[in-house]
Order: C-alpha cells, then structure tokens, then sequence
C-alpha cells in the first residue's frame, strides 16, 4: 500500500505504527518527511531554518528507540546545517536547497551501498562452498527492498547469490509477532521468482538438522563498536542454534546502522511493542484474554557468534569492525 506522507507528523506515526520498517527505510521516509514539510517554506533567517529542522528531526528520532540509523541520519544533517549556517556566504535558501539534496541522495546512496553489501556477502558466502555448487540458505525478519531504499542488505546478499545462479533455496522465518518474514520476505521472493521456503520461528533448530543450510544471513538495527548486533527478535536464538550446528551466522548491514559511541549491545534501548501484537493476528485475539505479555521487539546477538559483518565496505570479524572507520 501506498501511504501519502505530508510532514513530519505523519512521517513520525508511518515509523512508530511500523507501516514504514526496517533500519534504513525508517531513516530515509523519516529525512523525506521533512523535506517534504519545509519544500514550500520560507526561512526568514539560519538561525530558524537550523532550530526548526533541529527540533523536528529529533522528533523522527523519538518514533523508535533501536534502530541506529535515523539518529545518525540526523546527526550528520544537524552537522551539515551548522556548518553551512556558519558560512555567512551561504543563504538561507540555498542552505535549504541543499538540505533537501543531501535528503533526497540517502536514496541513491543506500542503494549503491545494498549493491555493494551483495557483493561481498556473496563472495564471501560462496567461499565456503564447492565451486559451481548451489547452496541453501536461511533469514530472518524482513531486509529487503521493503526495508531499504531498494535491493536490500541480507535480502540483497540473497538476491545476489540467486543472480549467479548458486542458490539452490532460501528458507525464511515467519518472524513472530509481527510476522515481517511471512508477509514481507516471501513476498519478495514470490515476486522475484526466488526459490523460497516459509518456515515457523520454532522450526530452525529441525531445520537446520534436515536440511544443509550453508549459512544464516540477516540483517541489523544497530551495531555496537564491539560488534554486539541488535536485530529483530529471535534472531540471537537462531545465531545460538547456528553456532550449535555449525552454521556460519552472517549479518549484513551498511556503515548507517553501526553505532559506534555505544561500546556493546548491553548499552543498546530494545524498544517494548504493544501486547497487542502478540495477542491478535489482525482483528482477531488468539491469546487468553487476561494473559500478561512481554514483546520485546529486538533481541542482541553477542559479537561471539557472529561469523561476520558485511557491511558496504567489505566483510569483518565482528570484533574488527571499528576498522570500518578508517576507511570512511
Ligand atoms: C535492512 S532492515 C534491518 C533490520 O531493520 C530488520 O532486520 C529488522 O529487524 C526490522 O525490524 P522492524 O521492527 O520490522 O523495523
């Protein structure tokens, strides 16, 4: 569905009722939103355009607590600002201009930076395998073109994977409550012809016992500096699992979704969702009426079994992916 965004406001609701998801799809339609509300205004000095894009893009920050990405968006816009504010040289409509500029390349950029992920999530993935073989895989929650501005990160190392030919299968979990990988992932398979399987939350364990999966790949919320992840809730069972059975444990994630100012995943706010969620599939409650919930809708991953961080810029050992800094 399409849903038309007229400001910050309903940019700010699209991102906490979660009709816009995923890490870097929330920071991007959060920026659009703004850019959106100050198209048509007129700024009489810096000092307002700056305190007003200040306020409202900490207001985006507040819609959900624990991906990274739009509060490092809003960072580096409030930076940019101050800089071009100090710049007497520089008016006040064409600070706007560019702002609305830099806004509208994140799209152009996080795509570029999805190509790229693929990339190296595939060759590193396909190392592992036989050459010329074909291999099944395993993801979690929803990290596609419905999640990102376009291809997508795990998603994308997925579709990159199927492009050479070398994917025998993909299995994807339902990813309860709020099922991102029943309604969204296998959507996108279906829709690009991917070989796809549905399997529940629970299944992972048998699946992986059956089945030859040669690697989970997923994707991230937030990263901490020690390469503790953040990412929807069940992942760090499935990476418990993985490591049980000897499955390479993947996440796939751009250099927008790595914190590095939080020292572990510890330190990481997991943002609590509606009982609701957990109660009702749609209109209908499936749970006992008077029953407590508790729905959490993060879970950290330790760096310990995480095989790799694949980021943008290459591929790293979770506890190297400060490195990623000297190379920005
Ligand atoms: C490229 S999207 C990465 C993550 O944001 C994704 O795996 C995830 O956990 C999404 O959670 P959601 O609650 O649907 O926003």
């Amino acid at each position: 569905r399409y849903i038309s965004i007229a400001g910050v406001e309903d940019g700010w609701k699209v991102i906490s009722k979660m009709q816009v998801r995923g890490a870097p799809a929330i920071a991007i339609v959060g920026c659009l939103s703004l850019a959106v509300e100050i198209y048509n205004e007129t700024f009489i000095t810096k000092q307002m355009f700056k305190q007003e894009i200040e306020g409202k893009l900490n207001y985006l920050v507040s819609a959900r607590p624990t991906a990274v990405n739009m509060k490092l968006a809003a960072d580096d816009l409030i930076g940019m600002v101050n800089d071009w504010v100090e710049k007497s040289v520089i008016s006040v409509t064409e600070i706007k201009e560019r702002f609305i500029h830099e806004i509208e390349a994140m799209l152009e950029k996080d795509i570029s930076n999805n190509m790229a992920i693929g990339t190296f999530g595939a060759e590193r993935i396909l190392k592992d395998v036989p050459s010329g073989s074909s291999l099944q895989l395993l993801t979690h929650c929803n990290t596609g073109s419905l999640a990102t501005a376009g291809y997508g990160t795990a998603l994308g190392v997925i579709r990159k994977i199927f492009d050479q030919n070398r994917l025998e299968h993909v299995f994807c979990t339902e990813t309860r409550p709020y099922n991102q990988g029943a309604r969204l992932t296998a959507y996108e398979f279906v829709h690009d012809k991917i070989p796809a399987t549905l399997v529940l939350d629970s299944m992972v364990a048998s699946l992986f016992k059956s089945r030859k999966i040669a690697a989970v790949v997923v994707g991230a919320d937030r990263v901490a500096s020690n390469g503790d992840t953040a990412n929807k809730i069940g992942t760090y069972q499935i990476a418990v699992v993985a490591k049980h059975h000897a499955v390479p444990f993947y996440v796939a994630a751009p250099s927008t979704s790595i914190d590095f100012e939080i020292s572990e995943g510890d330190r990481i706010e997991i943002e609590q969702r509606p009982d609701r969620e957990m109660t009702h599939i749609g209109e209908h409650r499936i749970a006992a009426p008077g029953i407590r919930c508790w729905n959490p809708a993060f879970d950290v991953t330790p760096a310990n079994l995480i095989t790799g961080i694949i980021t943008e810029k290459g591929v790293f050992a979770p506890n190297d992916i400060r490195k990623l800094l000297e190379l920005q």
